[in-house]
């Protein structure tokens, strides 16, 4: 023990700071200032969803009036008694929402006890008048709170407030006028509250009334889908290629899901309209959908989906997991039924989306199987389904990229090879997984020695007498880094192909590192060299001019067409062209011009003005 002496902790109340609260909420909880008539319809709606509770025949208006620097908004709730003004109003994070456990009750909107300090944003007084439908014979009530913390209490001659329910006045905040105009009032009403369930207007225009097309009855199933597009068109402001029907009777979800009708990048997601129990909740809900569905937009409404504080988005729990899952199976089942019942409209909806079913697909095996007969990919053989040319080959090679597509397709085609191009965004992931799908076909990634494997060998007595020729077109080539051979295959008309798999350009990506390295490095990376796999220039023997070429008498001439073959077969394979490869086709398409054009005797220095006539 010490000798000295403790006093026993007096207790103290946490103070407030209003206009710091208020701060904190408008820059960091709530995305606009817009939301404070979301907060007001929403407290007028669960006052009259109260009253009705005791009394299901009460009236249920809630009438707005703006006037560009003050806001009246007039609920026939229930009311609030003076005790209950000083308890809800007066105490934030109080609300009469939740009940004994804390819970936030169902058939309401509010829960957090935080909602009218969203009017602090715009204004700089709140005053409201109420008076109890509990208790109707005692007289309205006046709270009014300044940003400064501070409110009186007051009752009032029971002619301020001849009905039960309550009026909210709000005084515009100077520098917000902007948000009490009158159109811009309605506009927001309008967008967070046209489909709540009670009578509610700006001045005399109706706010409500219209019922949400997935819940009106129509005349047909024709007048049912113009109607749903119409919503779609007035709502996200674009005709939908399709309209799929949400509905989840065990969480109260009802809506659409509308498919875009123009490309979608795979990472943009959600913009997704979610109204809880009528009252806009979001227009961005992102995490309502699977990523994989990007190419549809949601409106829906719900009563199980919880939001967050700044009820801007939706709270992640395992409700909003098991909706998720169920609304990404809705889409699925949709694709499905196309791909029996409308095959047209499937391909018009993957002319424009395939790449995000193709996404779908690489996860989902179910997916891949139904939409195998469907995706379109760039094969050899043009542009084919998986399923097709997995029924014509046993065995189905692809490349994994384009460039390699391009310079292989042609022969791979004349060779009777099935090859896919791999090189655009899913497309190898989803090859490889076709044996998934149609377990006796082999896939096979292609690559340079692959195919030379396939070309036909010529003869020997042909081999032996291209020797010369290709002795010299070898040491043309080889300061390149490239071989040449000769084969026989087809297309004829193609004279030479250009293969590099990619380990050869990797070993030569490595030997260049090795030449500009010191001598420590360039003996490690030296280490690293495997027998050097070099790019080979395949001449094609059943090509006529490759067969003129080979029986040309002069060596410089059979060097400098050698280059020109060269040079052409990487312009067709569509390779960046390094600076060697640059200077060689200049220099071969110079000679081949001098050749072609050559300078008159005696005219040795007027060459390059002869050419340039
Ligand atoms: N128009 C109204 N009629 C009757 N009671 C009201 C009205 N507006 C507010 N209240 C009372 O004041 C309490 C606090 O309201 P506030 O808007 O701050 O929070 P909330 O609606 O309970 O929750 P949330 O923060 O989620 O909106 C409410 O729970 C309700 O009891």
């Amino acid at each position: 023990m010490t000798t000295q002496e403790t006093s026993a902790g007096s207790p103290h109340t946490f103070q407030v700071d209003l206009r710091g609260l208020v701060d904190l909420l408008s820059q960091h909880l709530y995305a606009s200032p817009r939301v404070y008539v979301r907060e007001l319809l929403q407290n007028g709606v669960d006052a009259i969803t109260a009253r009705r509770e005791l009394d299901p025949g009460a009236p249920s208006t809630v009438r707005i009036e703006a006037t560009g620097s003050a806001l009246r908004i007039t609920d026939s709730g229930v009311g609030l008694s003076e005790p209950e003004v000083h308890q809800l109003l007066a105490t934030i994070g109080r609300s009469s929402k939740r009940d004994n456990l804390d819970e936030a009750r169902k058939e309401f909107l509010g829960q957090f006890g935080i909602g009218l300090l969203a009017c602090f944003v715009v204004a700089e007084t709140i005053r409201v008048v109420s008076r109890s439908a509990r208790t109707p014979d005692a007289l309205p009530v006046e709270w009014v709170a300044h940003d400064d913390g501070s409110y009186t209490v007051r009752t009032l001659p029971a002619t301020e407030h001849p009905e039960p329910g309550t009026t909210v006045h709000l005084v515009a905040r100077r520098g917000s006028e902007q948000w009490f105009e009158a159109a811009t009032v309605a506009d927001l009403a309008a967008d967070f509250g046209a489909l709540l369930p009670y009578d509610v207007r700006v001045g005399d225009e109706p706010v409500t009334g219209r019922r949400p097309p997935w819940e009106a009855e129509h005349t047909s199933p024709t007048a049912r889908a113009a109607a749903l597009s119409a919503y779609c068109q007035d709502t996200f402001g674009f005709a939908p290629l399709d309209s799929i029907e949400l509905d989840l009777p065990l969480v109260g979800i009802r809506g659409v899901a509308y498919v875009l009708p123009g490309v979608v990048s795979p990472a943009q997601r959600g913009g997704h309209r979610v109204h809880l129990k009528g009252m806009l909740l979001t227009d961005r809900a992102e995490t309502l959908l699977p990523d994989w569905a990007f190419f549809v937009r949601c409106v829906l409404d719900t009563d199980s989906l919880r939001p967050t504080a700044s009820r801007e988005q939706l709270y992640e729990d395992e409700t909003l997991a098991a909706v998720r899952e169920a609304l990404g199976d809705r889409v699925r089942g949709w694709l499905a039924q196309l791909a029996t019942t409308s095959p047209e409209r499937l391909r018009r909806f993957l002319a424009v989306h395939h790449l995000g079913v193709k996404a779908l697909a690489l996860h989902d095996d179910d997916v891949l199987r139904t939409m195998l007969p469907w995706l379109p990919f760039e094969t050899s053989e043009g542009e084919l389904t998986l399923d097709d040319l997995a029924r014509r080959h046993r065995t189905v090679h692809f490349t994994r990229t384009v460039d390699e597509f391009r310079q292989v397709s042609a022969i791979a085609a004349a060779q009777g090879m099935a090859v896919v191009n791999g090189g655009y965004t899913y497309d190898a992931a989803l090859v490889e997984a076709l044996p998934l799908v149609r377990p006796a076909t082999v896939v096979e990634e292609l690559d340079a020695s692959v195919v030379t494997a396939h070309l036909d060998h010529l003869d020997p007595a042909s081999e032996l007498a291209l020797a010369p020729f290709l002795a010299t077109a070898r040491a043309r080539l080889d300061p390149l880094d490239c071989d040449v051979v000769v084969r026989a295959f087809h297309p004829a008309t193609l004279a030479a192909v250009h293969l590099d798999d990619r380990s050869a350009r990797h070993e030569r990506a490595r030997a260049d590192a090795e030449g500009h390295a010191d001598d420590l490095w360039a003996g490690i990376l030296g280490a690293l060299r495997d027998e050097a796999p070099r790019a080979r220039l395949v001449l094609n023997h059943l090509n006529p001019l490759v067969r003129r070429i080979a029986a040309l008498p002069d060596a410089d001439l059979t060097g400098v067409a050698t280059d020109a073959l060269y040079g052409q077969s990487l312009l067709q394979a569509r390779r960046p062209l390094r600076p060697v490869d640059q200077a060689l086709v200049n220099r071969a398409f110079g000679e081949l011009l001098e050749w072609a054009a050559p300078a008159a005797r005696g005219d040795q220095h007027g060459g390059s003005q002869a050419t340039n006539r």
